[in-house]
């Protein structure tokens, strides 16, 4: 007797939330930074607050403003002030700290404008100073401080090249370090020799430092070598704006100083934490998994490709857990979270969420008792007010009901229609965070 595919969807939805919930920035900063008087825990680092005459928060990235309230609410009136940088709309109510809201993903002027208050914040501050970075996924886009001789257009222009062109977000963003006078630690050497602390939330598969938000206070083993072999790899020469290719030529003949490496000075007044990432989150919802009754199954937090493919190897064990019960037997919850990518097909309105779950349901189709929900736990997939969908073994038979294809949703890359149709997409509205997306299969 399978459970009632209802059941199955309101328990995936209180799985999801709960995995939302542990990476809740607030939260998460709370949990890292305590203080009972005078002192300050940072990840069993005691800090002495007598010892800072001021204590300043810079950062950048979608969850800033929530990072920037669970500061505020832990430093409360010894934050002096701040700049942070967050995508338009992302914001909390904070006092202390100013929040810029910019453009993302193609940078624009209102960065500019949060970039140059952080870099002067992070100036300013002094020996007796200690100074917060708040970093989360979008930092990049969100902190353009162009090099000497890149206008801002031109880092527009070259922004929308780099994100089409197919390359990593390793790659991308050694770009942006070696286009950039605060990104690959080079803010850190505007904040020496303040104190610094730096508070990661992560929403890159591996979660590396150096990568998420362009590391703009840790070391940054790239160079402009590596920026050369990239603009190969990708054929991107001839299509570079004039500046940009010239500054990195200049680079690569030595002619501009490179990011800081490890080992360098400017690191050693500096304590990075962590507080966030996909696998945190995972690990919650798999603990609410076994508090509803299921057993919980955490595949990976590292899942990469194609998401229309990703969804089959869901819907795959879908039908190896159904048909014989392994690797367990129902009820189960499998987990997974990474970031998929979509090559779109066709001019629709979707996201890779939405994608993934209307794969999945193409592969699931008749089966009873399975649920597959896949979102973005920042609460927007892609270009859509949605978070992701969710999907069942009645699903297709329910869109061909309606005179619906699937096939030809998913080859117009349209998905975000096709379960608006079926009142099947995921809602949260923005969440505050932002690490990665998380996918759960559910067998009753
Ligand atoms: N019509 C579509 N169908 C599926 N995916 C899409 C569609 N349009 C855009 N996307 C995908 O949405 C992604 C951007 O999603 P978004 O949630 O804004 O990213 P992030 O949260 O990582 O910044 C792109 O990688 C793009 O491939
Ligand atoms: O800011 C960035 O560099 C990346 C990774 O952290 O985030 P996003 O893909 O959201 O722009
Ligand atoms: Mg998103």
């Amino acid at each position: 007797m399978t459970r009632h595919t209802k059941q199955l969807r309101t328990d995936a939805r209180l799985i999801f939330d709960a995995g939302i919930a542990a990476v809740d920035p607030v939260a998460a900063v709370q949990n890292a930074v305590t203080r009972q008087g005078h002192l300050l825990s940072v990840a069993g680092e005691v800090y002495d607050l007598h010892q800072y005459a001021h204590i300043y928060a810079i950062g950048a990235g979608k969850a800033g403003a929530t990072m920037a309230k669970g500061l505020e609410n832990v430093l409360q009136d010894r934050l002096t002030a701040g700049a942070v940088t967050v995508k338009y709309d992302h914001v909390a109510p904070v006092t202390a700290v100013t929040l810029y809201e910019a453009g993302h993903p193609i940078p624009d002027a209102a960065g500019v404008g949060g970039a140059e208050a952080m870099m002067h914040i992070a100036q300013q501050a002094g020996e007796n100073d200690l100074v917060f970075c708040l970093l989360s996924g979008g930092g990049s886009a969100l902190s353009p401080a162009p090099s000497t001789g890149i206008t801002l257009e031109e880092k527009q222009q070259f922004t929308s090249l780099l994100l089409a062109c197919g390359a990593s977000i390793d790659e991308i963003n050694t770009l942006r370090k070696h286009l950039s006078r605060l990104k690959g630690g080079q803010l850190a050497r505007l904040v020496a020799p303040a104190r610094l602390i730096t508070l990661v939330l992560s929403d890159v598969v591996g979660d590396r430092l150096d990568v998420i938000a362009s590391g703009p206070t840790v070391p940054d083993a790239s160079t402009f070598a590596d920026c050369h072999e990239i603009v190969a790899r990708y054929g991107l020469m001839e299509q570079l704006p004039p500046s940009i290719r010239d500054h990195l030529q200049r680079g690569g003949a030595g002619q501009v100083p490179e990011t800081p490496k490890a080992g360098e000075p400017v690191f050693a007044r500096h304590q990075t934490v962590l507080i966030g990432s996909n696998r945190i989150a995972l690990q919650a919802a798999a603990q609410q998994a076994r508090h509803v009754g299921y057993t919980p199954l955490v595949l990976s937090s590292s899942v990469q490709g194609e998401a229309r493919e990703i969804a089959r190897v869901q819907a795959a064990m879908a039908h190896e857990i159904r048909q014989c019960g392994l690797p367990m037997p129902p009820p189960v919850c499998v987990l997974a979270g990474g970031e998929t990518t979509v090559t779109l097909l066709g001019q629709g309105k979707g996201g890779r969420n939405q994608e993934f779950a209307l794969a999945a349901a193409m592969d699931i189709d008749g089966l009873e008792g399975v649920v597959i929900l896949s979102g973005g736990t920042d609460g927007t997939d892609g270009p859509t007010d949605a978070a992701g969908a969710v999907a069942d073994g009645e699903t297709v038979s329910r869109a061909q009901a309606l005179g619906l294809s699937p096939k030809d949703f998913i080859q117009r890359s349209d998905s975000y229609h096709f379960f608006t149709a079926l009142d099947d997409l995921l809602f949260t509205g923005p969440t505050g965070t932002n690490v990665m997306d998380m996918y759960l299969l559910l067998v009753g």
